[in-house]
C-alpha cells in the first residue's frame, strides 16, 4: 500500500490533537469557556489564529495580545491552568475518540515499517494517547512536558518537530509532518521538513496551503492507495 508521500521520506511525525484524535474540539471548547468567563468573546477563528497548536501559556498570551492585553506572567499561568482543569473534565465526560481514518493511516505506516513520532504542544498527550489506544503506534513522543523540560520553543517554531526527527534518527528533510494547526504547518515548513501534510478540520485549507503545507487533506486515509 502507498502512504502517498515522497520516496525520500523515512519517518513520520504526527501532531496529536486534531490529527490523530478529535481533542482539538475539546481544547477549543475549554478555551472558549475560559476566555468568555473573563468577558472576552472567543470565536473558532480566534482559536485557529491565536491558540491552535501552541503551548498552553503561549496560547493565552497570543489571544490576549490580539485584544491589546498583556497580562502579567502569574495571570497568564492562572488562566492557562484554569483552562487545563476544564479541558481535563471535558475529556473525562466526553472521552477520547481517535479519527478512524488516522488509525488506518497509522496501521498502514506500521505495516510499511515507518518509524512514527508524535509531536504535540500538549502536556496532556500521554493521557490522550493512552485513552485513545494509540500508544502502540508511537516510537517517539515530544509533548508539552518535553518542550518545557528541554527549553524548546513551541510551535510555530520548528524545535519540537526537529527534536522528534532527532529521536527517530532522521534528518528533517527525510521526515514528513502531519498537522491541522497553522502554527504546526509553519513549523514544518520553517524546519525544512521533507513533506508537510495539512489536515483541514476547520475550513482552513487555503490558510494551511499558504502556511506551507505541500498537500491538504480532510482525512489521512485520502493519502492511501
Ligand atoms: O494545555 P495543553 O493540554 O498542554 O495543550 C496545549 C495546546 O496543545 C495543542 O495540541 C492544542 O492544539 C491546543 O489547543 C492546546 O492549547
Amino acid at each position: 500500500m502507498s502512504l502517498g508521500i515522497p520516496e525520500k521520506i523515512t519517518a513520520l511525525l504526527f501532531d496529536l490533537d486534531g490529527v490523530l484524535t478529535s481533542t482539538a474540539v475539546l481544547h477549543r471548547q475549554a478555551w472558549r469557556q475560559t476566555f468568555e468567563a473573563m468577558g472576552q468573546p472567543f470565536s473558532e477563528q480566534d482559536y485557529l489564529a491565536y491558540v491552535d497548536g501552541k503551548p498552553r501559556y503561549d496560547g493565552v498570551r497570543s489571544f490576549l495580545a490580539s485584544r491589546g492585553l498583556t497580562p502579567l506572567e502569574d495571570e497568564v499561568r492562572r488562566i492557562g491552568d484554569q483552562k487545563n482543569e476544564l479541558v481535563n473534565s471535558i475529556i473525562d465526560e466526553q472521552g477520547i475518540t481517535p479519527y478512524p481514518a488516522s488509525v488506518d493511516y497509522l496501521k498502514a505506516a506500521r505495516a510499511a515499517g515507518m518509524p512514527i513520532g508524535v509531536v504535540t504542544s500538549s502536556a496532556n498527550a500521554m493521557r490522550v494517547l493512552r485513552a485513545g489506544n494509540l500508544l502502540d503506534y508511537v516510537d517517539a513522543l515530544v509533548d508539552g512536558n518535553v518542550i518545557t523540560a528541554s527549553n524548546l520553543r513551541g510551535k510555530p517554531a520548528p524545535d519540537s518537530f526537529v527534536e522528534g526527527a532527532r529521536r527517530l534518527r532522521t534528518a528533517p528533510g527525510n521526515a514528513a509532518v502531519f498537522e491541522d494547526a497553522l502554527a504546526g504547518v509553519q513549523a514544518g515548513r520553517d524546519g525544512g521538513f521533507g513533506f508537510v501534510v495539512g489536515v483541514d478540520r476547520g475550513n482552513q485549507a487555503e490558510a494551511l496551503k499558504a502556511g506551507g503545507a505541500d498537500v491538504v487533506v480532510d482525512e489521512l486515509d485520502e493519502l492511501l492507495s
